[in-house]
């Protein structure tokens, strides 16, 4: 199916929900709205349709540094897979090189692919880790991630000023001394 036959079939199964939901879908004001929303929906899972590690790998260059690398603050909007609610947030990403750089923007067009998908914030952390792992040479790769979850706080239990975090990571970044420099250089510089 192409994306236009997508579109259509999604838009088809608004329609139905919207007329369960107790309205009508062809009033005046919903006329567009499973159209609408099947390509909102569509846009915010592109990720499905991507590749994280094809987009870092097009953007590796050499060099001999060795000092860790961070992008903070990438933000984010994601899928709760249980419930299909947003959960959103940011996600701060640190390497350590090893004989590569990559260049900044592939980090958070990464965050974009693996968010933009059904999710939960484990997998997704750990997803984005991996992939940069598999993607540049590094001597270890971590990520941090902090979200809102809107099935926490519009429905189910309620709680509005809640947040969770979640963090991935490997090689240096075993040690706590590395991961106490990474959330110390998180905190201090801006
Ligand atoms: N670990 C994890 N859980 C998540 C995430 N997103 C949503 N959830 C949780 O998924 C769980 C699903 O639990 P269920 O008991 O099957 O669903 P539910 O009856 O709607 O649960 P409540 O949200 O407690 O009302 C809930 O506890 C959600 O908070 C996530 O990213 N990670
Ligand atoms: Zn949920």
């Amino acid at each position: 199916m192409d994306k236009d036959q997508v579109i259509a079939r999604i838009a088809e199964h608004y329609e139905g929900i919207i007329r369960l939901l107790g309205d009508d879908p062809s009033r005046h004001g919903l006329e567009k709205t499973p159209v609408r929303a099947a390509k909102a929906l569509y846009y915010a899972t592109q990720g499905y349709r991507e590749n994280a590690d094809d987009i870092m790998k097009s953007a590796i260059f050499e060099y001999a540094g060795s000092q860790m690398v961070i992008v903070k603050d990438i933000e984010f909007y994601s899928f709760c897979e249980h419930h299909i609610l947003p959960f959103f947030g940011r996600v701060s990403v640190g390497y350590i090189p090893d004989g590569e750089m990559i260049g900044l923007s592939k980090l958070a067009r990464a965050v974009n692919v693996y968010a933009r998908r059904l999710q939960v914030q484990e997998r997704l952390t750990a997803e984005i880790c991996a992939s940069i792992s598999r993607s540049l040479h590094t001597k270890g790769v971590i990520v941090a991630c902090n979200a809102q979850h809107l099935c926490m706080k519009m429905r189910g239990v309620e709680k509005q000023d809640s947040s969770t975090t979640t963090i991935e990571y490997n090689g240096l970044f075993s040690t706590p001394e590395m991961r106490a420099e990474f959330f110390s250089l998180l905190r201090d510089i801006h």
